[in-house]
């Protein structure tokens, strides 16, 4: 089932200087699909994303998630559909400082009046399968980057989006953390089907997903699918970005 589907869109910024950042792009995703969207700085990757997260409207072309057009959709009914059918992921955690972890995952269904003996039945399995039980009651500030991270994907998961949306998630972490979420993405993927959409510069991150699309100058440049072997698609991702060209904010293949 195409959970995903972007037609012919383009996105032209207008202002003192017009600029066409995506055109006649289209992409489809798979439900339980794990895509990463990689290509050079200014290749179009966030505009995309963007507009896929309903944040931003294509000057044209069509975008459908799960068979509705979020941008016919009434402003309180876009803000809802936001909330309840895309799950996202920031480079920055997006958590608030004043709340709970505990607060923070919650949020969600909080703003949708969900009773509490439901919300933390969620609480509860979420936390042990993402293993942030120890730390629901802490704040935000007492807790490392891997654990926000953590924070942030089960804030997103907890009212089970179609789809979910990351970007740069392990912008920010270690590599160590940056592993370890996408371990933790790559299990969400594989055991509760879910679809995610990943942009990321980093070839370790984007070499859990099933298929790499990338993008050049806002136009589909290549895809890759995933075989049996990690290590042979890391390579093959590493061989795309280096035909690609461009400024990528690489990263060394080799971690420690
Ligand atoms: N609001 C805007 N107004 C005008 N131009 C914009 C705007 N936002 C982005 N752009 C331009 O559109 C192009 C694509 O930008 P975008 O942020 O989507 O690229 P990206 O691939 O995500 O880059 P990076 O990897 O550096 O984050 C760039 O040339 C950028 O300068």
């Amino acid at each position: 089932m195409t959970l995903l589907k972007v037609e012919q869109v383009n996105k032209i910024y207008t202002g003192n200087v017009q600029y066409q950042a995506i055109a006649n792009l289209d992409l489809s995703v798979e439900k339980g699909e794990f895509v990463g969207i990689m290509g050079p700085s200014g290749s179009g990757k966030t505009t995309l994303l963007n507009m896929i997260a309903t944040i931003d409207p294509p000057t044209s072309g069509s975008v459908q998630i799960h068979d509705a057009n979020p941008y016919t959709l009434s402003f309180d009914k876009l803000a809802e559909f936001r909330r309840k059918e895309l799950g996202f992921i920031f480079q920055s955690f997006n958590l608030l400082d004043t709340l709970t972890v505990r607060e923070n995952i919650l949020l969600p269904l909080t703003l949708d009046g969900t009773p509490l003996a439901t919300m933390n039945e969620k609480l509860d399995v979420i936390a042990t399968k993402l293993g942030i039980t120890p730390i629901l009651d802490k704040r935000t500030y007492q807790i490392s980057g891997g654990e926000s991270q953590r924070t942030a994907v089960a804030r997103a998961a907890i009212h089970e989006p179609k789809l979910f949306l990351a970007d740069e998630p392990t912008g920010n972490l270690d590599s160590k953390n940056s592993e370890e979420v996408m371990q933790l993405l790559s299990r969400l993927n594989k055991e509760e089907e879910a679809t995610i959409l990943l942009v990321t510069h980093d070839p370790q991150a984007a070499s859990f997903c099933n298929r790499v699309v990338f993008i050049k100058d806002g136009s589909l440049y290549n895809e890759i699918y995933r075989g049996d072997n990690t290590a042979v698609f890391y390579q093959q991702i590493m061989d795309t970005l280096t035909l690609l060209g461009g400024k990528q904010h690489v990263i060394p293949p080799i971690r420690h």
